[in-house]
């Protein structure tokens, strides 16, 4: 049905209160609601309510008279509505007085789009749709052009997306997800340039070839698929985008183990850029600003002409409107299921046309050798969710084996490696941050001298779960923040460092419950040798929501902003985001909330 101009229309049966061409500010109407019955339908620059027009809201005479009005008067926001549209001539049927449905006459309808939160669990998002009616068809088409007025106020709801879709994600449903969520986008008007991918590597490549001018010509890029497809995007903006000093090491850390450092290979400039200087003050990563530098190299047009960074447009760290998406069709789905709190399509799809945003810590990880033997070769990788060694790495080096079971090839890969029970020799040096604000997590007592007992107490005191509005993500470092170095070396079955917590179907509470999104840490959990029985103890705490998974005498964890490893074998996997990475001596810290991501954070 074809679309009028802003008919400036007031029907017999209408009211109104200030203008309805443009800059309505409130005006009502009777009309028919699907499945109620006549409703006087008002709106306003909130959002719109209805009553039904022949059951007064003071009408609790009767039973039935309070179970029509308490069934069919409603209220929406227009922060929950995505889309409004006309259809076509169709039927109403209406609410009898006994509440039962019939068949009403046909009439022009319109349709309001909207989500709304599953009652017993308000992460999950659904969709609900209120069909309208009224015989005069202008009339529909006023509400309408009213309604898409205020929609269109609606601050930061994209309007254009870069899509991939990863057809091999989970159990291979990448493209059937996006499928089923493809119409959302459609009704809200969100225009998607898809790509279903052909290969590893594929969303890498055109993301990180493409010229900052066309990458904004987008309002951000939405993955279906996984954490690992995820991933690749995240290193596909930033690896030719963000430009940073390499993670803080410790002063010994480039040489080899046993090795005098004054005999270690010499270290090229820009490793000393970022070595970290013990006497500074001011811990260099906290930023106070959030706001990170980044140089703008040469980037190729769609024709393969390579551009000077003077004819490109700057792309800044955190980017002012510029969001990832992720539509979960993954096998673990982590940073979803951590961002919105389900592992649901149609509620990633909402919080994205809706233009919900939230900050995301990101991880940068350097490998510099891939083996003790390798020369240094500083390779630069980014992490959204989690970098893993030992147990993890042997799990990701056997899950790649048996990629055709699907999701199940983690399961019998973890049971391998678990049966296999191999530690590893390896050092790590992590910094260990002071500071009087207790909103970061840390306290003044940190490190060290800290005993069982208190660390156990001091973690139920810290324990604040992140979620929507959170005020650990949401409140700014202020002030100076000491730090030094901490070292720890022993033989581990793991070591991991999670960004976020890492909620998944297998670890409820993730690896570590309180981690926040954007709170500027990193997690080491750093698990040391011990007997299979208590291994596989801490194992189950893992897998159970509620469990105390770090409350073991064999697990430390440091929440720090940056951590260097070295491994004493000849050489090390670690896991990246679900990627393997080859890796005998790594550092890495942590920028708060480099990219954001069209999410709310969960609602618990
Ligand atoms: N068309 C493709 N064929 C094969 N591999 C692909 C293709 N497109 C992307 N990939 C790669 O598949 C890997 C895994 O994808 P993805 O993360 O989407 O699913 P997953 O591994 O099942 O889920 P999760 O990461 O949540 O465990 C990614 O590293 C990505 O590079």
């Amino acid at each position: 049905m074809e679309e009028e101009d802003e008919s400036v229309l007031i029907a017999e049966n209408s009211t109104t209160n200030g203008h309805i061409n443009g800059e309505s500010s409130q005006f009502s109407f009777t009309v028919f609601l699907d499945r109620v019955g006549e409703v006087i339908l008002s709106v306003n620059s909130t959002g719109l309510s209805w009553i039904p027009a022949d059951c007064p809201i003071d009408d609790n005479s009767s039973c039935i008279g309070r179970l029509c009005h308490a069934e069919s008067a409603a209220e929406i926001k227009f922060s929950d509505v995505y889309a409004t549209e006309l259809a076509d001539w169709g039927a109403v049927r209406q609410l009898t007085k006994c509440c039962f449905l019939h068949q009403d006459s046909e009439m022009y309808l319109f349709v309001v789009h909207a989500m709304q939160r599953t009652k017993t669990k308000a992460s999950f998002w659904h969709l609900v749709e209120y069909t309208f009616g009224h015989r005069d068809q202008l009339v529909c088409q006023m509400i309408v052009n009213n309604i898409k007025l205020y929609l269109a106020k609606q601050i930061g709801r994209p309007k254009s997306l870069l899509v991939f879709v990863n057809p091999k994600s989970g159990k291979g449903n990448g493209q059937n997800i996006w499928g089923v969520v493809a119409p959302i986008f459609s009704r809200a008007k969100v225009r998607a340039q898809v790509t279903v991918t052909e290969r590893a590597g594929h969303a890498f490549d055109l993301v990180s070839s493409m010229s900052n001018r066309e990458l904004i010509s987008y309002d951000g890029i939405v993955a279906v698929g996984g954490d690992g497809l995820f991933n690749e995007i995240l290193n596909g903006l930033l690896s030719s985008r963000f430009k940073t000093e390499f993670p803080p090491v410790p002063p010994e850390f480039m040489a080899s183990p046993g090795e005098d450092p004054s005999t270690s290979v010499p270290i090229p400039n820009e490793i000393n850029a970022g070595t970290f200087n013990p006497n500074e003050d001011q811990f260099p990563l906290l930023s106070t600003s959030r706001h990170y530098e980044s140089r703008f190299p040469s980037s190729r047009t769609e024709d393969g002409v390579c551009r000077t960074a003077d004819e490109d447009v700057e792309f800044s760290f955190p980017h002012e409107w510029f969001r990832f998406g992720l539509i979960p069709a993954g096998s673990t789905d982590a940073i979803v299921i951590c961002t919105t709190g389900a592992r649901d399509p149609i509620t990633s799809a909402l919080h994205i046309v809706l233009g919900k945003r939230i900050g995301l810590d990101i991880a940068q990880v350097v490998k510099w050798k891939a083996t003790m033997d390798s020369d240094f070769e500083p390779s630069v990788h980014y992490t959204a969710s989690f970098a893993g060694y030992g147990f993890y790495g042997d799990v990701i080096t056997e899950s790649e084996k048996y990629r055709w079971m699907g999701p199940k090839r983690y399961d019998f890969a973890g049971t391998k490696a678990f049966l296999r029970h191999r530690s590893y020799e390896a050092e790590i040096s992590y910094l260990d941050v002071k500071s009087k604000k207790t909103h970061l997590g840390l306290t003044e007592d940190n490190s060290d001298g800290a005993t069982e007992a208190c660390q156990s107490q001091k973690r139920k005191i810290e324990h604040v779960i992140c979620r929507a509005n959170c005020e650990v993500c949401n409140t700014p470092n202020t002030g100076m923040v000491k730090s030094k170095w901490l070292r720890t070396r022993g033989h581990f079955l793991s070591v991991g460092a999670a960004v976020i917590s890492c909620r998944n179907e297998r670890a409820p509470d993730g690896l570590v419950a309180d981690a926040h999104l954007s709170d500027g840490l990193l997690h080491l959990i750093l698990i040391k040798n011990c007997s299979h029985a208590l291994y596989l103890w801490h194992l189950t705490h893992l897998a159970r929501k509620g469990g105390s998974p770090l409350d073991f005498k064999f697990v430390e964890h440091h929440k720090t902003p940056a951590f260097a490893f070295t491994s004493f074998g000849k050489e090390g996997v670690w896991n990246l985001d679900g990627e393997i990475l080859r890796a005998h001596k790594l550092s890495a810290q942590v920028f708060r909330g480099l990219v954001s991501l069209f999410a709310n954070g969960p609602e618990v």
